[in-house]
């Protein structure tokens, strides 16, 4: 059985060769990894899990007053109105998505959100930044290739598409269980990083060939996994892996929600990504324009 590979980034000054080689193989493998040591202060996680659980165990009308909308893509999604699988009956997820430190935010009604967030998409941001280098380096381009088109990282969508999702999974009991009620659909991420943190529930999986594997929790680390754009510029050799979440077993018996923190990577807004090598594999498409359309074909508004 495959197994999502662990990388060590505590040497990432000393030892970015080792680093770079082991992300490379996960990602031209699996096409997903988990990162130790990444510099990302758990607190701060567990910060924007505590001020997202209060925003979502609100009364959905009040949840209802700070809607996402497809311009500015910051703000809430109730259920069912996002669906990544046509065959899902229901999604069974909530999300409140941000995309700057300036953007749309719950204040009025859980003042401590915007703050927890910000500080740590700091800190995803410079973790994204050193993993474009390594990546860059690996592919065999100038470091900065990557970084450099990915500069206004959650500047807002007006520069750059990136956005930071916290995710409610919310609680469900044995009668919501039955085929096609799921809580994420099978997908493939659209920009070219994802950084997801889970908190200790599970049900993430990933298609190994043929094979779903599980990508369960592991304390203390940084999941990482490519989107389409990345597969584009790389022709394939880093594929945007597919996976979705399931209910497992275990949420069934504890009968608590669970929570995840995507932070879905783009390049910045007129960035073209053609393929590095010249093939014609997939035709050049523009960041913002790609993400877009990807949002347009699962929203269900
Ligand atoms: O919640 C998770 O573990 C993953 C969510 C996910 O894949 C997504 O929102 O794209
Ligand atoms: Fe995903």
């Amino acid at each position: 059985m495959p197994e999502i590979p662990v990388v060590d980034l505590s040497d990432m000054g000393l030892d970015q060769g080792r680093i770079t080689k082991e992300l490379n193989e996960a990602f031209s493998t699996v096409g997903f990894v988990y990162l130790k040591n990444h510099g990302v202060d758990q607190k701060k996680v567990d910060n924007v899990f505590e001020a997202s659980r209060t925003f979502f165990q609100l009364p959905e009308d009040i949840k209802k007053g700070y809607p996402r909308d497809n311009e500015r893509f910051d703000g809430y999604t109730g259920r069912d109105q996002e669906i990544l699988e046509d065959s899902s009956i229901h999604e069974v997820r909530e999300a409140y998505d941000v995309t700057s430190p300036t953007g749309f935010y719950p204040d009025d009604s859980v003042p401590q959100f915007r703050p927890a967030v910000c500080e740590l998409a700091q800190s995803l941001c410079q973790l994204t930044i050193n993993l474009l280098k390594c990546m860059a380096l690996a592919l065999g381009l100038d470091e900065d290739y990557m970084s450099s088109r990915h500069q206004h990282i959650f500047h807002g969508v007006d520069k750059n598409g990136t956005i930071l999702r916290s995710l409610y999974y919310p609680s469900l009991t044995g009668d919501d269980i039955q085929p096609g009620v799921v809580r994420c659909g099978e997908h493939s991420d659209y920009g070219t990083v994802t950084l997801l943190l889970q908190d200790d529930m599970g049900g993430l999986e990933v298609l190994s060939g043929t094979e779903w594997i599980a990508a369960d929790p592991v304390p203390g680390a940084v999941l990482v996994n490519l989107g389409d754009l990345m597969q584009f510029w790389t022709s394939d050799r880093y594929p945007a892996t597919v996976h979705r979440v399931r209910i497992p077993e275990m949420e069934i018996r504890r009968r608590s929600p669970r929570q995840s923190i995507a932070f879905f990577v783009q390049p910045d807004n007129g960035v073209m990504i053609s393929a590095l090598d010249g093939s014609q594999k997939h035709p050049p498409v523009e960041s913002l324009a790609y993400l877009k359309l990807r949002l347009s074909e699962t929203y269900k508004y």
